[in-house]
């Protein structure tokens, strides 16, 4: 089964050695638990163990290889972040895509071999959806050949950059482009912020932390403002934009082409979500068969609260959308790998395929997966809410993907363009033109639904049902825009009073991918008792969506009530079908113990062992009496005694 999680059984076995080899190696394990750090302790730690990846990585992993990177840092480092999060992920992915030749020979090479930390700054204090609306200026200087970086106003400051504040001396930074008076829009700029020796903000820079967050704290978010800050104009990343000497303007291929390193982000982050809610699921399902309360049968001991209906619903769901998202991201990594070499030899086409798969995957998942997270902490009961059981941090870390990379709203409505403009096609007789992720909107609907309808209804008819409802509501909130334009609204007003449909239909689009994603999956799956598993939890799959979303196809007729009732009674039959694989398949994903960081998630199941020693070693038991009873409450105590008398 891991072999199916990690798209086979190289990396899968890859992930196991690299753990086993980490095991034998102290150096790089927490020195005490997180929860138990300061956040200047967690940023010292983080950074000791960064410099001993950065010294033994070669022994460890074939450091060329992304996903054994990822493995690594997920064991040594976490997911609390670390001070070259953001180098990796956004920087060394900007220069990549961005920067020419010339320039990744000066850049890239010493950001790969970690000469230089960098990070990825666009958003700002006033700015972060609307990037047309960015402050920060680059006018260029003809005369001497350079940009002039300046932050006219509080509101213009760079702004949430992950590892801007204290760990980046450089940085991609995205500011508006003027020339000659003429506003070109963002661009990307290679901008040193810190002397390379002294680490010293270099001068017209203003640079700093945002201060604690939610979650994701080991990573310094930080602010940044430039007072009149002269960077050379080769500076400027051209390997698709370009400006000559004399400022002459040369367009990039696409006008978006610069978003490059925010599309990356978001196709790798559905992969990232689906392991965070394995993890949480991990906690959960095996601290909920290790924990016994109450009865089913009052002639029988308690029972493991794994046995409640109520616990397999709130749990087992979630486990399967973690596998459906873990395959669905496979698949959106894969397309972001060819579309970046395709973009190498001048071919954008599947940009906008791209972006918009990637738009709506990326809103999806994070919420459902912030969901599932926050249901698997409450499956805990108190001990849930406990930094013991880790959950709580997973969840912070998780939420973030809400906002970051596109709040997930904007994000839902980029995904609606694109639906909308298929729609046109339908509503124009030209379906034959739509692209291989919408043809279904062209197709006619069966009258029904054939669930219930057919002895053993197969996976088709589940995926002709959700193709219904997306394309209905795709239809429908398309027709809702453009009768309001019809009615002489501007198409930004009329879109303002079609969004939540537009949204809907960009939800229920992505859902349905998401399914088919799973189908293709368990498709492909070859050995007999695996598949078996697989369909299992796609049925539950299946069956819990659709549940979900029934109230579209209810209002038209396409389902019936009996068909309904069909839908929930399979919903229960697979909850307890899976019950006895459910600890096996958290199990699968096989997170050591030291990667889940959780007290309640140990593999041996000493929940209560592991929970009253961990008590023990909080920094508050180091002594009986603390300071500050000491100095204050005795006191008040002795005071309200002596007032007594
Ligand atoms: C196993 C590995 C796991 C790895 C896990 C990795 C986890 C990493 C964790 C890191 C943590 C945090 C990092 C966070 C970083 C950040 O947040 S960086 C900042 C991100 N900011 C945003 O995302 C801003 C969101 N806003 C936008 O993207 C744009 O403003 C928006 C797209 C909303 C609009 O852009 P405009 O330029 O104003 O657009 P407009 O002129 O209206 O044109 C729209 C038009 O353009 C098309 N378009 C937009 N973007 C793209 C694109 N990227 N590619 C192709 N086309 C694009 C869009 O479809 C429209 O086309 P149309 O034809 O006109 O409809
Ligand atoms: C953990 C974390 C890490 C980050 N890391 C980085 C980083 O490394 N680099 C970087 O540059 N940035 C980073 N960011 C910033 C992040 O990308 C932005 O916060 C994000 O893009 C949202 O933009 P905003 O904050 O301007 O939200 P806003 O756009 O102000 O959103 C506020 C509300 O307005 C709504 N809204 C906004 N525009 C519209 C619209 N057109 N239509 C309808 N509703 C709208 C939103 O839906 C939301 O409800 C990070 C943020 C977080 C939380």
């Amino acid at each position: 089964m891991a072999a199916q999680i990690y798209s086979g059984e190289k990396y899968a076995s890859r992930r196991r050695e690299i753990s086993a080899n980490l095991a034998k190696r102290p150096e790089f394990h927490d020195s005490k638990p997180l929860p138990f750090m300061t956040r200047e302790e967690k940023i010292l730690e983080s950074s000791r163990k960064l410099t001993l990846i950065s010294k033994h990585m070669n022994e460890i992993i074939d450091p060329s290889d992304k996903r054994e990177l990822y493995h690594l840092n997920c064991e040594v480092l976490g997911i609390e972040g670390n001070p070259m999060a953001l180098h990796g992920d956004m920087f060394i992915p900007a220069l990549t895509a961005q920067a020419s030749d010339e320039q990744q020979e000066k850049w890239l090479s010493r950001a790969l071999r970690r000469e230089i930390i960098g990070t990825y700054a666009q958003t700002e204090l006033g700015h972060g959806t609307n990037l047309r609306k960015l402050e920060t200026i680059a006018t260029y200087d003809v005369d001497t050949q350079e940009f002039v970086l300046h932050t006219p106003q509080i509101t213009a400051l760079k702004w949430w950059p992950g590892n801007l504040g204290k760990s980046s001396n450089y940085a991609v930074v995205v500011a508006l482009m003027i020339i000659k008076g003429k506003n070109y829009g963002p661009q990307t700029f290679m901008v040193p912020l810190r002397d390379e020796k002294t680490h010293q903000p270099l001068k017209g820079i203003t640079i700093g932390d945002i201060g604690p967050k939610l979650a994701y704290n080991i990573v310094d978010n930080g602010f940044l403002g430039f007072d009149h800050y002269r960077i050379p104009r080769t500076n400027l990343l051209m390997r698709h934009t370009r400006v000559e000497p004399d400022g002459t303007f040369v367009k990039p291929p696409h006008a978006k082409i610069n978003y490059s390193a925010m599309v990356h982000v978001r196709s790798y982050m559905i992969t990232g979500q689906a392991i965070m809610l394995a993890y949480a699921l991990t906690i959960a399902t095996r601290y909920s068969s290790v924990r016994r309360q109450g009865q089913i049968d009052t002639t029988q001991p308690e029972v493991k609260v794994l046995e409640y209906q109520t616990q397999q619903h709130r749990l087992f769901p979630s486990i399967a959308r973690a596998y459906a998202f873990v395959f669905a991201g496979a698949e959106t990594v894969r397309l972001y790998e060819r579309v970046l070499q395709e973009v190498e030899t001048g071919n954008v086409s599947l940009m906008a395929d791209l972006h918009a798969l990637t738009s709506g995957l990326k809103s999806v998942v994070t919420h459902q997966t912030a969901q599932g997270i926050e249901q698997a902490r409450m499956a805990c009961g108190g001990h849930g809410y406990s930094q013991a059981s880790y959950i709580s941090e997973i969840f912070g870390v998780a939420v973030g993907g809400c906002t970051y990379e596109g709040e997930n709203l904007v994000m839902l409505q980029q995904l609606a363009r694109y639906l909308v403009k298929s729609a046109g096609l339908v509503q124009a007789g030209q379906s034959s033109k739509l692209g291989p992720l919408v043809a279904y909107l062209g197709a006619k609907s069966d009258s029904t639904s054939l669930i219930d309808r057919t002895p053993t209804p197969g996976f088709a008819e589940y995926v002709k049902t959700f193709q219904h409802i997306a394309r209905k509501q795709t239809l429908k909130a398309a027709q809702k825009l453009f009768g309001f334009m019809e009615k002489g609204d501007t198409r930004e007003v009329a879109w303002n009073k079609s969004t939540v449909e537009l949204n809907r239909a960009s939800r229920l689009h992505t859902r349905l991918y998401i399914v088919e994603a799973f189908v293709r999956r368990v498709e492909e799956v070859a050995d007999p008792r695996l598949k078996e598993v697989l369909t299992d939890l796609l049925r539950l799959h299946v069956n819990y969506e659709l549940l979900d979303v029934a109230a579209y196809a209810l209002e038209d007729g396409f389902l019936s009530s009996s068909q309904l009732d069909y839908i929930r009674e399979q919903l229960y039959f697979y909850l307890a079908k899976i019950r006895p694989n459910a600890v096996s398949l958290v199990d699968s994903w096989e997170f050591s113990d030291r990667e889940l960081r959780s007290v309640l998630g140990r593999r041996d199941g000493n929940v209560y062992e592991n929970l009253f020693a961990w008590a023990k070693a909080s920094p508050l038991n180091k002594t009986d009496v603390l300071p500050s009873v000491d100095k204050y409450l005795k006191p008040l105590m002795e005071s309200a005694r002596a007032s007594k008398l």
